[in-house]
C-alpha cells in the first residue's frame, strides 16, 4: 500500500497530516523524524497523526521533527481541524478534539474551514504543571541562566511547556541562539519551547520562537497563547492581543479563568503520495 500524506501550513508552520485510517504504515520515532527531514524526507515542522476515533471525541497525536511527541500544537490543531473538514470527517461547525495536552474546542469561522477560532484550554503558571524543576510555585519573572547570561523568564503550560522572555528587541538570530540552550536547560525536565517577546502596545506583541524538538519556526500557536498569557499576567498588555510572528498574525484572548482562545488561518498545500521505495524505507525503521 502506498503512503499518502497531506501538507498544510499555519502561518508558515508546516505540518504533514498522516491519516492512519488511510495508510497502513505505523509511525514511530525514527520514521517520523525521517519524514520530517528536509533533505532525506518531505520536510516538515511536525506530523499530525489522526484522526483516532473515540467514543465521544476524535483525537490526534502530534510528532515533532526530532521524533518526540508534543502534547499540543496551536497551528497543528487548526490545520488538523481543516483536514477533518476537507476529508469529510466532520460536518459540524463546532466540536471538541482530544490532544495529549487536553481537550480543545474547534469553531470554523468560514465555509472552507481555513479560518478558525480554537479554545486552547487553561494556561497554568504552576511549576509542577509546566513542568519546571524545584519547589511548587508560579514561575513568574524568575532569573534563569541560559549559557552564561541571566534572563527574566516566565514559564507557562498551554498543555505543552513554554518559557517566555520579554525583550526590547527580538530577532530570529537571538531566539536561535537562546532557544538552542534553553530547550535543554536543567530547569526543564521535559525540555521547553522558547519565545522571546516584544510588547508593542496594550494590544499588540511580537514574538520569535524556538520550538522544542523542531528548532526555529515561522510561527507557533501555543507559543502565541503562552506569550499573550505572560504579557497579560505581567500587566504589560490587556487580555486581548494580536501576536505578530514572521509567518503572520494570530489573535489571542484570555478570559478571567485563563481559558485561552486563538483565532487564525491555515492553508492547504498538497496531497503527496510517497514512492514505494520511500515507504519501504520508512517501514524498515
Ligand atoms: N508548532 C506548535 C508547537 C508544536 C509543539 C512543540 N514543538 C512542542 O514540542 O511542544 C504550535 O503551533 O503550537
Amino acid at each position: 500500500m502506498k503512503t499518502v500524506v497531506e501538507r498544510y501550513h499555519g502561518l508558515g508552520n508546516d505540518y504533514l497530516v498522516f491519516d492512519p485510517n488511510k495508510n497502513d504504515l505505523k509511525l514511530n520515532r525514527e520514521n517520523a523524524a525521517m519524514l520530517c527531514n528536509r533533505n532525506l524526507g518531505l520536510g516538515s515542522d511536525g506530523i499530525l497523526e489522526g484522526p483516532f476515533i473515540g467514543e465521544k471525541h476524535m483525537s490526534l497525536k502530534i510528532w515533532n521533527p526530532d521524533g518526540s511527541i508534543a502534547e499540543k500544537s496551536g497551528n497543528g490543531v487548526r490545520i488538523f481541524a481543516k483536514y477533518l473538514k476537507d476529508a469529510g470527517y466532520v460536518q459540524k461547525k463546532k466540536y471538541h478534539l482530544q490532544t495529549d495536552g487536553g481537550m480543545v474546542e474547534i469553531a470554523y469561522l468560514n465555509e472552507d474551514g481555513s479560518r478558525l477560532r480554537i479554545s486552547m484550554g487553561k494556561l497554568s503558571f504552576w511549576s509542577d504543571e509546566i513542568p519546571v524543576a524545584g519547589e511548587r510555585r508560579e514561575v513568574i519573572n524568575e532569573d534563569m541562566v541560559f549559557g552564561n547570561m541571566f534572563y527574566p523568564a516566565t514559564c507557562v503550560s498551554v498543555g505543552n511547556p513554554h518559557c517566555v522572555i520579554p525583550m526590547d528587541e527580538i530577532s530570529e538570530e537571538l531566539v536561535r541562539r537562546l532557544g538552542s540552550v534553553s530547550e535543554t536547560a536543567r530547569y526543564f525536565p521535559e525540555r521547553v519551547n522558547t519565545e522571546i517577546m516584544k510588547v508593542i502596545d496594550n494590544s499588540n506583541i511580537a514574538i520569535e520562537t524556538f520550538e522544542r524538538g523542531a528548532g526555529y519556526t515561522m510561527a507557533n500557536g501555543t507559543g502565541a497563547c503562552a506569550a499573550a498569557g505572560v504579557a497579560y499576567k505581567l500587566g504589560l498588555t490587556g487580555n486581548k492581543v494580536i501576536v505578530h510572528m514572521p509567518g503572520g498574525d494570530l489573535q489571542v484572548e484570555i478570559d478571567d479563568d485563563w481559558e485561552t482562545y486563538m483565532t487564525g488561518d491555515v492553508f492547504y498545500v498538497a496531497k503527496i503520495s510517497l514512492s514505494s521505495e520511500f515507504t519501504e524505507k520508512l517501514r524498515a525503521l
